[in-house]
Formats: structure tokens, C-alpha cells, sequence
């Protein structure tokens, strides 16, 4: 069969995106997700999204891994996920979704795409590093030479050393200013370092606040796919009216013959 798909970025961590309101997609064919996702043989992605209907928002965000497994929440494909709703003309500057971690609030205008987080309530120290969860697990360390730092190698042993068969996605932070910091990830499930990560930049930007790096509530985030900015409230508890705000553009689309 022919799938039409569209090729979403943000930040440069991309995404293959299906509109799967006609329930079209085999949704546990986890080689056909892993061979889209695929850079060589396929149409190349960190990770693909079924864009579904929801009975009580404006759409459902089914998001899977280029490992071709569904996995938990994705921050920069929530925000592209926004973008082709509203390219779709199911929304516009406003929305309301809902995901593997709960609903989302979401604005849209000129590619610029906010997106409401979950509450984050608690963050674990650990010896040089924190760990907290947002919508999907990140480990958050500060390391000297991130420009250099061989993340892949590094991502890898603390993902499988640190976190056993369930994994943690593993970010490597330095701080820029009083309110930058620059961030690369190692992303569990695409077992690589992709060039941002949306739940990833939160995490640091919390795990930052809550360490006394910084004592901004908006804190500026570069990535080598560009930038985002997270703004948030602390409430004594933790942390809530996260929102994580940047770009999202369509790439291209097209049809791929899969086996039906
Ligand atoms: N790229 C994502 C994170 C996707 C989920 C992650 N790989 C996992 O399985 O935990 C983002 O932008 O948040």
C-alpha cells in the first residue's frame, strides 16, 4: 500500500508524521517503524508519530522510537505534532492534545510552537548528576569540553550502566550564562545522540533551577539542532506551568509503498 507521510522537524530532532485518523497505520509493526525511521533504507527520522483522534481534545499523539517501539512522552515532537494539526486544519493558534503522558496545552504562531509539559514534582540527586522525569526519563549531568565530549560512548554507558533494561535518556550540560545553558543528549531508543531533545532541554532546565545553577524561571537552552527556551514556576514542591517554546517546521512529504 501507498502511506502518504510527512517529515517534521524541531530543532533539528525529526520526526516521520502520519495522519492515522482513518485508523490506516499497523500499529504494532515494529520492523515497519524502525524501516521508515531508517536513514539509509527509508525516509529517516528519530522517531515517528501517528497523529490520531481523541474523544475529549483536539487529536492523540501516538509516538514511537527509530527502534520502531512506542516510548514514552516527546517534547519536540509534541511541538511538531502541533504544527501538523494546525497544517492539517484541525487547529489553530490554540489547542488542547492528548499523549502517552496525559494532556498537553499547546499555542501556535509564525512556527513558533509552545507546549505545556506535565508537572515535575520530584528531582533525585545523585552523586554528579540529577534525574528527574518529564513526561520521559533524563538523567541531567554538567560535564567541562561538552563541545568535544564524546556523547555516544559516554550516553551509551550511563543509559545501560546507570539504568538497566528500562534506560534513561542521558543529557550532557554546560552551563553558557546565567541563564544558557548548552545541552547535548543521548536518546534512549534511538541509542545515539540526536541533535535536541524537548523533554531532555526540560529536565536540564529544571534539574539547573533546582541545583542553584541558576535562578531564572526562563532559561535559554542551545542545542546543535538550535534553540529553545523553557519557562516554568516553582511551587515549593516542584515544578509546574512548564512550557518549552521553539521552532517547528515541516520538511516534506510524500508516499512511501510499504506491505500492507
Ligand atoms: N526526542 C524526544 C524524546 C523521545 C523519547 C525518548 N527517546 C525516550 O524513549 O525516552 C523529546 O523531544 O522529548
Amino acid at each position: 500500500m501507498l502511506l502518504n507521510f510527512y517529515k517534521y522537524q524541531g530543532t533539528g530532532n525529526d520526526f516521520v508524521m502520519i495522519d492515522n485518523r482513518e485508523d490506516v497505520f499497523p500499529k504494532d509493526n515494529v520492523k515497519l517503524v524502525s524501516f521508515l525511521c531508517d536513514r539509509r533504507f527509508g525516509i529517516g527520522a528519530d522517531g515517528l508519530i501517528l497523529l490520531e483522534n481523541d474523544k475529549t481534545t483536539d487529536f492523540k499523539m501516538v509516538y514511537y522510537n527509530s527502534d520502531g517501539r512506542q516510548s514514552t512522552m516527546c517534547g519536540n515532537g509534541g511541538r511538531c505534532i502541533v504544527a501538523f494539526a494546525n497544517y492539517l486544519e484541525i487547529v489553530d493558534k490554540n489547542t488542547s492534545f492528548m499523549a502517552v503522558d496525559g494532556l498537553h496545552h499547546a499555542t501556535l504562531e509564525n512556527g513558533i510552537v509552545g507546549l505545556e509539559m506535565q508537572n515535575v514534582n520530584e528531582i533525585k540527586e545523585k552523586p554528579n548528576s540529577l534525574f528527574l522525569n518529564t513526561g520521559s526519563p533524563h538523567h541531567v549531568q554538567l560535564v567541562d569540553g561538552l563541545k568535544d565530549f564524546d556523547v555516544r560512548k559516554e550516553g551509551e554507558k550511563l543509559r545501560y550502566g546507570l539504568y538497566g533494561e528500562q534506560g534513561s535518556n542521558i543529557n550532557f550540560v554546560g552551563q553558557a550564562g546565567e541563564d544558557t545553558f548548552n545541552v547535548r543528549t543521548y536518546e534512549r531508543g534511538v541509542e545515539d545522540e540526536t541533535f535536541s531533545c524537548g523533554t531532555g532541554v526540560t529536565a536540564v532546565a529544571l534539574a539547573m533551577h533546582h541545583s542553584g545553577k541558576t535562578k531564572s524561571n526562563t532559561v535559554k537552552i542551545v542545542t546543535p539542532g538550535g534553540n529553545l527556551e523553557v519557562k516554568f514556576q516553582n511551587n515549593g514542591n516542584g515544578y509546574d506551568k512548564i512550557w518549552l517554546t521553539g521552532p517547528a517546521q515541516l520538511v516534506f512529504k510524500g508516499g512511501i509503498d510499504v506491505e500492507s
